[in-house]
């Protein structure tokens, strides 16, 4: 099927240096005894992007990426990294290209986290120098600490920790690719959203092409820049962003897959709309109390916005507290409240519940945007579940 996806959610500005794109043409793989493992995929995964293929159990999400590799070959069609035809490519200088991260790490045991991460560069026989240092930068790169971590056995790390350095090692050789296989499903769930979100940042950093298998949809709307949602016999339902996976499901299937609760699923992935926000009345540190309860009064507000000179948010001032002389200033109290204009409306939620708060206010850098209340997240909610909202730069920051 054609899976010509809408734009990213994290626009690529050209072609990042060191990641390239992987193209399927008509890939099809018939195993020997006739199963299907996945049939005619025709998907382009675009350089710098993360990409995740979803779906469940059988429906050949495991198969689509070991052909990229060539660890299954296709039984029909193209795979293109870069300009190069895969199947045609030295199986060597292939795995050079491609990281590949799987499932409980598969780490040698009896190796050290060092000569586990230094297998690649040392099969590709760089000198003992190089692959010291490439060690210790890729160990710090993944939150590992060499010095405490790197001579120890991969039985005494956590599972996280272990997780960590396999990234490390599938990254030992600047690949240009990262596949990963269910990379953090042997994790507990705490420990697991960490991870996505060390791993997020750390993709900031590198801006391979990665290919991430998963079946969990929360996990794929959380670090997915594009999804590509499969059915049984490797066929592709939708290929898409996440939110518009979750604002549009093309069918039943994607419907039921991205569950009943897409909405809320969706808050993860709604930007703030500078529209949606309330302007309550604002004042300045400087000015007199009087001045204040008079602007509140004409407002019919029980509350103001307090700003410094330069209109940065300096906190709030409620109308029990603007009594008598003085100043804004001494009267006001520290807003607590307060989310990036970058965040999720998921994250403005969980701010606006955290603090008991009745509203939480939007800051571009300092300074102050709006707030959102419960009303006007409502209606971003609704605009969102409709597909109408902007989208988050990266799900990490919500
Ligand atoms: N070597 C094989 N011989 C025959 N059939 C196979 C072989 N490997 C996989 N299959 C079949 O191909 C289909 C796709 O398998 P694949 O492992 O790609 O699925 P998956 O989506 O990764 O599943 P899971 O989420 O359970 O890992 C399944 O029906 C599976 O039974």
């Amino acid at each position: 099927m054609d899976a010509t996806a809408p734009p990213a959610r994290r626009p690529a500005s050209g072609t990042p240096a060191g990641a390239e794109t992987i193209r399927l043409e008509g890939v099809s793989k018939v195993y020997p005894d006739g199963t299907v493992g996945v049939q005619e995929l025709d998907l382009t995964f675009a350089a710098g992007e993360l990409t995740v293929l979803v779906g469940p159990s059988g429906c050949g999400k495991t198969t689509t990426m070991k052909m990229i590799n060539r660890i299954i070959e296709p039984t029909t069609g193209r795979i293109l990294l870069g300009e190069d035809d895969v199947t045609r490519a030295d199986p060597v200088q292939l795995r050079r290209r491609i990281g590949y991260v799987i499932q409980n790490v598969g780490l040698f045991p009896h190796q050290t986290i060092r000569v586990n991460v230094g297998t690649v560069p040392r099969l590709l026989g760089w000198d003992k120098r190089r692959i010291r240092e490439r060690v210790e930068e890729l160990l710090v790169l993944v939150g590992l600490d060499p010095a405490v971590h790197g001579d120890r056995y991969p039985h005494q790390l956590s599972g996280g920790q272990r997780q960590r350095a396999g990234v490390a090692r599938a990254l030992a050789a600047d690949p240009t690719v990262l596949l990963m296989d269910e990379p953090f499903s042997a994790v507990d769930p705490i420990v697991r959203e960490r991870l996505q979100s060390e791993f997020l940042r750390l993709q900031e950093a590198v801006g391979k092409t990665i290919v991430f298998v998963t079946h969990d949809i929360e996990e794929a709307v959380r670090i997915g820049d594009r999804i590509a949602v499969m059915s049984e016999g490797g066929r592709v339902e939708q290929f898409a962003t996440p939110a518009e996976l979750l604002g549009h499901p093309v069918n039943e299937f994607v419907a039921d897959f991205v569950g009943a609760d897409r909405g809320l699923k969706r808050l993860a992935v709604t930007g703030i709309d500078p529209l949606d926000l309330e302007r309550p009345p604002v004042v300045h540190v400087a000015d007199g109390l009087a001045d204040a309860r008079a602007a509140l009064q004409t407002a019919g507000a029980r509350w103001a916005v307090v700003l410094d000179d330069a209109e940065n948010l300096h906190g709030w001032l409620s109308l029990d507290r603007a009594q008598g002389a003085g100043t804004v200033g001494s009267a006001a109290r520290r807003m607590e409240a307060w989310v990036p204009r970058e965040a999720s409306l998921k994250t403005a939620f969980a701010t606006m519940l955290q603090h008991e708060a009745g509203w939480v206010a939007v800051l571009d850098g300092d300074h102050f945007l709006g707030v959102l209340t419960p009303e006007s997240l409502h209606s971003a909610l609704r605009r969102s579940v409709e597909g109408r909202a902007p989208e988050t730069a990266g799900a990490a920051s919500g």
